[in-house]
């Protein structure tokens, strides 16, 4: 018995030359909730573990948004290449007023472990994400190799790439990247409800999932990339802040090439936008992912 919850297969679809499954099972770090996922498996012929890369969607979003409309499959199966779509927050928790507002609680977990009483059971989609979820996966046999693992990410789930990569003192990511990211978020209002509701110390303890503040701490050779739009309303709102992020990896001593950050003339938040960017992002994370050792390391 390896006290591993069981995953129950929950629906199974060919997609380019793989098969996206989605499963359910009894998540212990969010307090016991049945939590879903996606898994995309290259068909992966050689039978060889394969790389993979972990997807993280934006608010409101679910398992589903970034496997239906991200358009990630077709460069991946090709890249033979995982990809793995998390859910965004626990569901059902019951925590009065997690469902009033589309910016915060159900569907808005903001990728952290929360500390205030009444969130802390259940909201640890950090936990979820960088040590349940691989545990889980590869127990029940699935020939995915954990130690070449990738992230990237929208929005919400952009700020959770960058702050789980840079975050991660065992290196568990070999790269990162995002669309339209909470790049800075105890300085734009978003981040500021997140933190404040979900962290016991408020603003100060979430400086530590603060991508901005993150990297200008960073002295490890780092591979980002960040693509934003110009016709994004959240980015005119100064909701996603990625020039506090460049300009912070700069001061941290990091050139282009190991963080990059692209303004996109016209682009929008949407899909669309990522969808155009998709085979862009998978290819940088293949450069890295594909190599036997961490390059850098
Ligand atoms: N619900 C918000 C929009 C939320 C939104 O744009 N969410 C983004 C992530 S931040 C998203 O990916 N939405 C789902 C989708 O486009 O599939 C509104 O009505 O203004």
């Amino acid at each position: 018995m390896s006290g591993a919850p069981v995953l129950e297969k929950l629906s199974s679809n060919r997609v380019f030359e793989g098969e996206l499954t989605k499963y359910k099972f009894k998540s212990a770090a969010l307090g016991g909730l049945d939590a879903q996922f996606n898994l995309f498996m290259p068909l992966n012929p050689g039978g060889a573990k394969v790389p993979v890369l972990v997807y993280l969607a934006g608010l409101t979003c679910t398992e589903d948004n970034g496997a239906q409309k991200g358009g990630f499959f077709g460069v991946a199966a090709s890249q033979n290449i995982a990809i793995l779509f998390p859910d965004t927050s626990p569901r059902g928790a019951g925590v009065p007023g997690e469902d009033d507002d589309w910016d915060f609680g159900t569907g808005a977990g903001f990728y952290i472990n929360a500390t205030k009483p009444e969130y802390a059971k259940n909201y640890n989609m950090a936990t979820h994400i960088t040590v349940e979820l691989p545990k889980v996966i590869e127990a029940a046999g699935i020939a995915i190799d954990w130690k070449r693992q990738s992230i990237f990410g929208h929005s919400m789930g952009g700020h959770g790439a960058l702050t789980l990569y840079l975050s991660s003192t065992t290196k568990q990511y070999r790269s990162a990247s995002a669309f339209a990211p909470i790049s800075n978020p105890t300085k734009c209002p978003w981040g500021e409800k997140a933190f404040k509701g979900y962290l016991e110390g408020g603003l100060p303890e979430g400086a530590k999932y603060d991508a901005t503040e993150l990297i200008s701490k960073a002295t490890e050779p780092l591979h980002i990339l960040v693509d934003y739009g110009t016709g994004d309303n959240f980015y005119k709102q100064g909701q996603i802040l990625p020039e506090n992020f460049l300009k912070s990896a700069r001061d941290a001593g990091y050139d282009e090439f190991q963080v990059r950050v692209r303004s996109q003339e016209g682009y929008d938040h949407s899909y669309y936008f990522i969808s155009t960017f998709a085979s862009d992002h998978v290819h940088f994370h293949a450069n890295f992912l594909k190599a036997r050792k961490q390059p850098g390391i």
